[in-house]
């Protein structure tokens, strides 16, 4: 099946979230304040330029592991199946971890992950989340920090996809169709 045609309207801009995250990077530097043990853990694909960005800001020694977590596969429809591609390198039972996702949408994906994490004992879990889309929630979670809310918006960019596309853009756009279906 072709891809219908979109373009992308940009909603937050490369300069608005580099703002943003300096903000949310220092609160997260003041509350983790004096421990030695911070692990922050990005959720592939999606958070890969964010995770980048923040652990920059952030003035503590970090640790950097990464899960990979799938459920949109390329459609614009959560499967509302999480499915763990790839797990963490190291062990977090009794670590401070800072958990690093790009966008809680329906909260299918952020749930699992955290229930997931949880189970392994870690002396303390916050999460960190670019983008909230409260209007799509289905299961009942919220980041401890979240970037921006946003409205009921397909959006990519900033490590975001729409199939796999749009992953490099600098900014956050939303997707509109120019034909259609
Ligand atoms: O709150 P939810 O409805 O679960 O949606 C949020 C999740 O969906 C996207 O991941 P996706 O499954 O597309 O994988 P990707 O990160 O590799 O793009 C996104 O990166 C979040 O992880
Ligand atoms: O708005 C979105 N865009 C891309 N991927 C997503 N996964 C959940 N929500 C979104
Ligand atoms: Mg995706």
């Amino acid at each position: 099946m072709s891809q219908r045609p979109y373009v992308i309207d940009e909603m937050i801009s490369a300069k608005a979230i580099a703002a943003r995250i300096e903000a949310l990077a220092k609160d997260i530097t003041r509350v983790f304040e004096g421990t030695d043990k911070l692990v922050v853990v990005g959720l592939l694909r999606g958070s890969f330029v964010f995770i980048a960005d923040l652990v920059r800001e952030i003035d503590l020694p970090v640790e950097v592991d990464f899960l990979e977590a799938s459920s949109y596969g390329n459609a614009m429809e959560s499967s509302r199946e999480v499915r763990i591609l790839k797990d963490l390198r190291g062990e977090i039972a009794g670590r401070d971890v800072l958990v690093v996702e790009d966008i809680v949408d329906t909260g299918f994906t952020l749930h699992h992950v955290v229930n997931l994490l949880k189970s392994r004992e870690p002396r303390r879990l916050e999460v960190c989340a670019l983008l909230d889309k409260p209007a799509r929630r289905e299961v009942p979670i919220k980041a401890t920090w979240t970037g921006f809310e946003i409205p009921d918006e397909f959006v990519v960019g900033y490590g975001i996809d729409f199939a796999q596309r749009n992953r490099n853009l600098p900014f956050i756009g939303k997707v509109r169709f120019t034909a259609p279906e």
